[in-house]
């Protein structure tokens, strides 16, 4: 079996493609996750990032690249596979990657990153924790913990923390910048990645890999940026 180590090197200088759809979208059906998984795997993404059970376990018979695996649970605060039990969830359904949210908020369950990431390194040897980060102090906290894959995921998206950064019209330059000298595990840069041109720079600023969603994968948003642009 492929270890963690290996499935994180493959991914450099790659890019991982998420494919979610929101609740109650037209596109939220495990099977149309699964098509746009093989159509984003026909196009060169390394991986794939999915949401919940149903859509991890339906990718994961579609297509041979590493899952990325998450569950949201909610929409805020801590909302990116918050407890034990919900990494655990996307292990069972076949997850090569597990997303946990790294920020260093309270959480309901009363588990940190770090218990997750111990819990799941030792049932699951395999799987590799990408922990979704939104501040230079989540991402140092989680490469101290052990993380195999550091994510800028939440920057700009944690309104209330005391760590919090503004939401930037695209990636955060500054703070990609700072996680990748300050952390030694690779840096999967994900957030508002919405040009091509932006991830060329995110690779100038030394990413692992990059994450891409709604500008490959999410029609209505991608559909709303053109008609933004039509006369009024
Ligand atoms: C903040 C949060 O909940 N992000 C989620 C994480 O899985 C997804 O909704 C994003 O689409 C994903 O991070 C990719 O980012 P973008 O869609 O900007 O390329």
């Amino acid at each position: 079996m492929i270890s963690r180590h290996d499935i994180v090197a493959g991914l450099k200088n790659r890019l991982i493609v998420s494919c979610q759809a929101y609740p109650g979208e037209p596109l939220r059906r495990a099977e149309i996750t699964a098509a746009m998984a093989q159509a984003v795997v026909a196009g060169g993404a390394a991986a794939v990032r999915v949401q919940g059970v149903t859509d991890i376990a339906a990718v994961r018979q579609a297509v041979e690249v590493p899952v990325v695996g998450l569950i949201k649970y909610g929409h805020e605060g801590v909302y990116i596979t918050p407890s034990i039990a919900h990494a655990r969830a996307c292990a069972y359904a076949g997850a090569n990657v597990i997303a946990i949210d790294a920020t260093l908020r309270e959480r309901g369950e009363g588990e940190s990153f770090a218990d997750a990431l111990v819990a799941i390194h030792d049932e699951f040897p395999g799987v590799a924790i990408m922990a979704d980060c939104a501040s230079l102090a989540d991402a140092k906290a989680a490469d101290e913990a052990g993380a195999d894959i550091i994510g800028t995921t939440l920057a700009g998206y944690t309104p209330g923390y005391e760590h919090a950064r503004d939401k930037t019209t695209g990636p955060d330059l500054d703070f990609i910048r700072d996680v990748v000298a300050a952390v030694s595990a690779p840096v999967v840069v994900e957030g508002r990645l919405h040009t091509p041109d932006h991830v060329a720079q995110v690779f100038e600023l030394g990413a692992h890999a990059a994450c891409v969603g709604t500008a490959i994968t999410h029609p209505t948003t991608i559909t709303s940026w053109f008609t933004d642009a039509l006369p009024r």
